[in-house]
């Protein structure tokens, strides 16, 4: 829109007078940032279709230098892959962050059923960069445990300028669960007890450290605590309890 007042202003020969002297201080302000970000055609992917899930755990213009530190962090205790094919074996892994959970999954009718076109993961289904959870987690499978750098958004609110309550048990059951599916495959949450300690303020960036208790039969156990990010403070603590069950258990079926 702005980019078409722009090119008419340019091309409906009104020579000598500038943008500024026609447009409101305001909106010459956003058409000029309008016309800054502009990028040249040949940048632009004009293909419609992406075959490669976004990963909604990449670094983002929202983050804060605090979530981008503790991220960079972290990254670099990650595997890579160098030029050669050889990665370097390191104990930390990222875990990619998609927007649905099935999406990208193929199946019988069972899977077809599930995947519903307007369904998507409560986590990553606000399109405002930053509004809402903004996280990312890396796993280190040998010693079971796993990080999660959350920055808590503005939309977030619970108690006035806090994080609400139910948005830090929906980060601990993600991250816990995240967790427990990566060591006992597809499992849902049948317990979660959470000891709220202090009040998070809003736009924290916290550490969502979980690690495995212990596995008995189809019951996973993992403890999880909420930090900030030098771990000097604590905010919440958590106990949780994922049971394995099989696809068919979604649909009803008890094998
Ligand atoms: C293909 C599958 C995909 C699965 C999808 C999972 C995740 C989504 C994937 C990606 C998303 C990415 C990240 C997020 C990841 C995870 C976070 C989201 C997870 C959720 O947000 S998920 C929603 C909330 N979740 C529910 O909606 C569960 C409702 N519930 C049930 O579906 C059943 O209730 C179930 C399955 C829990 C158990 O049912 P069941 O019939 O299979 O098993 P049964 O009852 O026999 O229990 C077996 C043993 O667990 C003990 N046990 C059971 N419940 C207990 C409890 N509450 N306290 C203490 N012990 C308990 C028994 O005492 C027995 O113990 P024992 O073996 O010693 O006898």
């Amino acid at each position: 829109m702005l980019g078409h007042i722009a090119r008419r202003l340019g091309s409906n020969g009104l020579k000598g007078i500038s943008p500024q002297q026609l447009l409101p201080k305001e909106t010459h302000r956003h058409l000029q940032s309008s016309l800054d970000t502009i990028r040249p055609i040949s940048t632009v992917s004009l293909w419609p279709f992406s075959s490669q899930p976004r990963d909604f755990s990449q670094p983002n213009s929202s983050w804060s230098p605090e979530m981008q530190k503790v991220y960079d962090h972290y990254y670099a205790l990650c595997d890579t892959d160098t030029e050669n094919g050889e990665g370097k074996k390191r104990p930390w892994r990222k875990l990619p962050s998609y927007n649905r959970s099935i999406k990208y999954a193929t199946g019988g009718i069972h899977l077809s059923k599930l995947i519903q076109a307007k369904a998507r993961l409560f986590t990553r289904n606000v399109k405002e960069q930053g509004a809402t959870f903004e996280y990312v987690v890396f796993v280190n499978k040998e010693e079971k445990r796993c990080v999660c750098v959350f920055q808590a958004g503005r939309l977030l609110e619970g108690a006035p300028g806090h994080v609400h309550g139910g948005a830090i048990a929906t980060m601990i059951d993600t991250v816990t669960g995240t967790l427990a599916g990566f060591l006992s495959g597809p499992i849902m949450t049948a317990n979660l007890n959470i000891d709220y300690r202090s009040p998070m303020p809003l736009d924290s960036v916290v550490l969502i450290h979980s690690a495995l208790d212990r596995i008995e039969r189809r019951k996973t156990y993992i403890t999880s605590k909420v930090t900030s990010t030098d771990e000097s403070k604590l905010y919440t603590e958590a106990t949780a309890l994922f049971v394995s069950i099989s696809v068919g258990h979604l649909f009803g079926s008890r094998n």
